[in-house]
C-alpha cells in the first residue's frame, strides 16, 4: 500500500480503538508494516484486512473488536479502492462524519450494533455503488438524505433500531431485495415500495401510514400538498382522458354498426369481435359467447372456435372442453415480449397456465406439426403443453400451472426464508444444461429450439426440481433481431442461411445469461447485454469475485468453483454464436464442476 495510506489506516485504528495502542499492534496494525505484501491468497497480514492483488486494501472486517472510539471516516476513505468495510457489534460512538462520502468505491457498509448518534450526512448518497448498507442498533437521528434513490443498485438497507424522524425518503427500490426502517420515528406515507416488503419493514414507527402497514393515510393531508397549478394539470388531465374515451366510444359505435369486410379489421378488440361473429362465414364456428365473464381468456379474445383445440395425452387434464376452458375463471399473470400468460382454475382442481401468442406468423398446419414433434419428446424435467389451440389470429398453448413459481422469482422474489445455496443453484445449472441437452438433440434436425430461455421459463415442480417451459414457442428470427442486433458476427451469421443452427446458440446464450444470474444474484435486462457486459467489465478488471452474489460469498460458496461456472457462462455468451459451445459440452463442464463439489464435500472434515 501507499505509505500515506498506511499512515491514514493505522489514524483510523488509533482512532476506533480510543487510543488504545496495544490492542491494534497486536493485530498488526502497525505504521512499519505493510498491510497487503508477504501473504498468501490476498488476506492482509494486518487483522481485519483483505487486500486486492496483494496491493491495495479492499476490505476492512472489525465486527466485535471491542471498539470503543470514533469513527473517522477521512483517513479510512484515503484507501481508494476499499469496497468492503464492516464494523458491526462494537462500541463505537460519535457521528457517522460527511467524508464518508469520499468512499467512492464502497459496496458494503456495516456498522449494525455501535452507539453511532446524530445525522446520516447527506454526502451518504454520494457513495453511488454501494450495495448493502446497515446501520441498525445504534442512536441515529434525524432526517435520511432526501436523494437516497440516487444509489441505484442497492440491494440491503437496515435502520431498523435507531431514533430516525422525517418522511421515508423514496429509495431505488427495483433491486432492493431487504429494506428494514421498523423501530424508529418515521412519520407520514411510506414510498411505493412496490409490493416487495411486509409490515414488519415499517413497523414501530407510530406515526408512519400508508401500504403495506395497515394504518391508512389520510387523504387531505396528501391532497394539500397540491399547488393550484398541480391541480389544474391534473384536472385538465382528466378532462382529455374524458374527451379521448368518449372519441372512442363513437368510433366503437360507428364500426360497429358496419359491414363485416371492416369489422374483420379490428378482430383483436374482444367484444367487437364478437359483435361481427354473426356475420361470420366460417360454418365449423360454434357460439362460445353467453356468459362469459370479464376475467375469463374469452373476454379477452374472440372468435375461436373449439375444433381447433388439440388436447394432448396427459394425465393433468381429463376431458378439457374448449368451452369450458374459456368461460373458466381467468387471472393475468403476465404480459410478456410475446404474448400474456393466465392463471385459469378448471374442473376447481386443476390450476392451468395459458399462454396466448400474439403476432406469431405461423401457419396452423405448421403450429401443430411444431407442438406435436415437441410433445413426442419427453423429458422429465420439460414441460410438456396439454394443450393446443390455433387459429389465424390466436395461438394458445396450455400448461400445467407451477406452483412452486420460476427461477427468476426465486432469485429476485421475496424468498420467504428459502435459502438458494451454492449447492442448489449449482445443481439447478446442472440439471437445466442436461434437460436442454437432451432436447436439442432430439429437435436438431426439426430445427426446434427453445428460443427463449430465460429464468421465467424456468419453473420449480411439485419436487421443487427446475423444468424448462414453453419450449418452442417462440420461432427463431424475431428473436435473433431483438437478441442481436448489437452483434455483427451474430447477425451476418443468422441471416447467413443456417437458421436452425443459430437457434441453437442463441438458447447457449439464454442458458449463459440464467448461468449469470445465477451467480450474480443480479436481475436481467435488455435480453442479458447489460449483466453480460457488466460481468465481462468486471471480470476485465480482475475483480471477479466481485460479481458473485453476496449471499454466495456469506454462505462460504468455494470461489474457485464458482468461477469455473462463471467462465463456463462467459463462453455461452460469447458474442460470435460460432465460438459458443454446443449444450451438451456445456452441460458436461457444468457436471465436472458439480463432481468436483461433490468430492470436496466429502473430503471435507
Ligand atoms: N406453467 C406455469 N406455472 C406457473 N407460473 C408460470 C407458468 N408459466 C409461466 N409462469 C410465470 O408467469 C409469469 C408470466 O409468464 P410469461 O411467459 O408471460 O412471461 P415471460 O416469460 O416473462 O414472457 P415471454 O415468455 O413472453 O417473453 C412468469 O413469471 C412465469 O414465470
Amino acid at each position: 500500500e501507499d505509505e500515506n495510506v498506511i499512515e491514514a489506516l493505522v489514524q483510523f485504528m488509533e482512532k476506533l480503538s480510543a487510543g488504545n495502542s496495544q490492542n491494534y499492534q497486536n493485530w498488526g496494525w502497525d505504521r512499519n508494516s505493510d498491510p497487503c505484501v508477504g501473504n498468501v491468497n490476498f488476506v492482509g497480514t494486518w487483522k481485519g484486512v483483505d487486500c486486492k492483488k496483494s496491493q491495495n486494501v479492499k476490505k476492512i472486517v472489525l465486527d466485535n473488536f471491542n471498539l470503543t472510539g470514533t469513527f473517522e471516516a477521512a483517513f479510512v476513505c484515503t484507501a481508494k479502492f476499499l469496497v468492503f468495510l464492516s464494523l458491526k457489534e462494537n462500541n463505537i460512538s460519535g457521528f457517522m462524519p460527511k467524508e464518508i462520502g469520499n468512499c467512492g468505491r464502497l459496496r458494503h457498509l456495516y456498522v449494525k450494533g455501535n452507539r453511532f448518534a446524530g445525522d446520516i450526512p447527506d454526502t451518504f448518497p454520494q457513495l453511488r455503488k454501494l450495495k448493502s448498507i446497515d446501520i441498525s442498533d445504534n442512536n441515529f437521528s434525524g432526517e435520511l438524505p432526501a436523494d437516497m434513490s440516487r444509489i441505484s443498485g442497492l440491494l440491503t438497507f437496515f435502520a431498523e433500531n435507531n431514533q430516525l424522524s422525517g418522511e421515508i425518503p423514496d429509495f431505488d427500490f427495483s433491486y432492493l431485495k431487504d429494506f428494514n426502517v421498523a423501530n424508529n420515528n418515521f412519520s407520514g406515507p411510506i414510498p411505493d415500495v412496490k409490493g416487495k416488503f411486509g409490515a414488519d419493514s415499517f413497523s414501530g414507527n407510530p406515526e408512519l401510514c400508508g401500504k403495506p402497514l395497515s394504518k391508512a393515510c389520510p387523504p387531505s393531508k396528501k391532497g394539500s400538498k397540491h399547488s393550484s397549478t398541480d391541480r389544474f394539470l391534473i384536472y385538465s388531465g382528466y378532462i382529455i382522458l374524458a374527451v379521448v374515451v368518449l372519441l372512442l366510444l363513437a368510433l366503437y359505435l360507428f364500426k360497429k354498426n358496419k359491414p363485416k369486410e371492416e369489422t374483420a379489421k379490428v378482430v383483436k378488440k374482444g367484444r367487437v369481435a364478437n359483435a361481427s361473429k354473426e356475420h361470420s362465414s366460417t360454418p365449423s364456428e360454434s357460439k362460445t359467447g353467453g356468459n362469459r365473464s370479464e376475467y375469463s381468456i374469452a373476454s379477452v379474445e374472440a372468435g375461436m372456435t373449439s375444433s381447433s383445440l388439440v388436447v394432448l395425452p396427459s394425465p393433468v387434464v381429463n376431458g378439457l372442453k374448449f368451452e369450458d376452458l374459456l368461460r373458466a375463471p381467468a387471472e393475468l399473470l403476465g404480459r410478456g415480449k410475446h404474448g400474456s400468460l393466465y392463471k385459469v382454475m378448471f374442473d376447481n382442481a386443476t390450476i392451468l397456465a395459458v399462454k396466448r401468442i400474439k403476432d406469431w406468423d405461423i401457419s396452423a398446419a405448421d403450429f401443430k406439426r411444431r407442438m406435436e414433434m415437441i410433445d413426442q419428446v419427453r423429458h422429465p424435467r420439460v414441460l410438456p403443453p396439454v394443450a393446443f389451440y390455433c387459429s389465424k389470429q390466436e395461438k394458445l398453448l396450455v400448461y400445467e400451472y407451477q406452483q412452486n413459481g420460476s427461477l427468476f422469482k426465486l432469485l429476485h422474489g421475496s424468498q420467504n426464508g428459502r435459502v438458494f445455496d451454492w449447492g442448489s443453484r449449482l445443481n439447478v445449472a446442472a440439471s437445466i444444461a442436461e434437460s436442454l441437452a437432451f432436447m436439442h438433440e432430439q429437435l436438431q434436425e426439426g430445427g426446434i429450439a427453445h428460443g427463449n430461455l430465460k429464468s421465467t421459463n424456468i419453473l420449480f415442480n411439485k419436487n421443487m426440481e427446475p423444468c424448462i417451459s414453453e419450449y418452442g414457442l417462440i420461432v427463431a428470427q424475431g428473436q435473433d433481431q431483438s437478441f442481436l442486433s448489437q452483434s455483427d458476427s451474430f447477425k451476418s451469421n443468422a441471416l447467413g442461411g443456417d437458421g436452425a443452427y443459430s437457434t441453437f446458440k442463441v438458447d447457449v446464450y439464454g442458458f449463459g445469461v440464467v448461468l449469470l444470474e445465477l451467480l450474480t444474484g443480479k436481475l436481467v435486462e435488455n435480453n442479458g447485454f447489460d449483466l453480460a457486459s457488466w460481468v465481462h467489465s468486471v471480470v476485465r478488471e480482475e475483480w471477479t469475485a466481485e460479481v458473485f452474489d453476496r449471499a454466495l460469498i456469506a454462505e462460504g460458496a468455494s470461489e474457485e468453483r464458482m468461477v469455473n461456472l462463471l467462465q463456463v457462462a462467459l463462453k455461452c455468451i460469447n458474442p460470435s454464436p460460432n465460438e459458443r459451445p454446443a449444450i451438451n459440452q456445456i452441460s458436461a463442464m457444468i457436471n465436472t464442476i458439480k463432481e468436483d463439489e461433490e468430492r470436496s464435500i466429502i473430503s471435507e472434515p
